[in-house]
């Protein structure tokens, strides 16, 4: 869901939000069988919840294509269908990018609020390791702050990356700090 638009009062903004729809297909790619299915509910869906329907709440729509048989709902390829590609949130005072194969908070308010606490208990010229990163939220809020030198994000799920890049790409310049995103096992860095 993204609230982002901050110029208007936050309780108007959740009114107003819009959602990032991932529609999972249990097939390979968007040409196996049944893919004109996909077609017609993204058709479907944005004909009844786009920005010409009169009731505009889809922000985006991505497939996912999942051929596992496990309980892992998401496989690793995604397409975007419809609407904006990029979906943009505002947390802990940084323009957020998250893509569909990012993790995101759920209780957005929540979280910024939570981001504003956390950054106050950073000392000044701290070294940073945000672990379970994901798009590197949590850094980037962080070296936003200016409050330390350096902030390593590290995170399992390479495809996070390119959430991570397009939010540090809006950053402010000369923060006094460097910001990396590492592709690597959290619990192997702890030990
Ligand atoms: C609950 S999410 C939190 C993401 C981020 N900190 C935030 O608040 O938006 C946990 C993240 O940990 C990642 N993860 C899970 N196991 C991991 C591991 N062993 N090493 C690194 N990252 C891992 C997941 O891919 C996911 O992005």
């Amino acid at each position: 869901v993204t609230t982002y638009n901050t110029s208007i009062p936050v309780a108007q903004r959740y009114e107003q939000a819009r959602v990032q729809v991932s529609l999972v297909w249990n097939s390979r790619d968007e040409r196996s069988k049944n893919s004109e299915k996909l077609s017609l509910l993204q058709e479907f869906l944005w004909t009844n919840g786009g920005p010409r329907s009169n009731l505009h709440v889809i922000h985006s729509i991505w497939a996912n294509f999942q051929t596992s048989t496990s309980n892992i709902i998401f496989g690793h390829k995604w397409r975007h269908i419809g609407g904006e590609a990029d979906l943009w949130e505002r947390f802990g005072g940084v323009d957020i990018c998250l893509d569909p194969y990012s993790f995101g908070q759920a209780n957005t308010l929540s979280f910024n609020s939570l981001l504003h606490k956390l950054i106050k208990y950073v000392p000044r010229g701290s070294t940073v390791v945000d672990l379970y990163s994901g798009a590197g939220v949590i850094g980037l809020a962080i070296a936003a702050s200016r409050k330390c030198r350096s902030v390593r994000c590290v995170e399992i799920n390479k495809m996070s990356k390119l959430s991570f890049e397009k939010s540090a790409s809006r950053l402010p310049p000369n923060l006094g700090c460097t910001i990396t995103w590492h592709n690597t096992d959290a619990s192997a860095v702890c030990n």
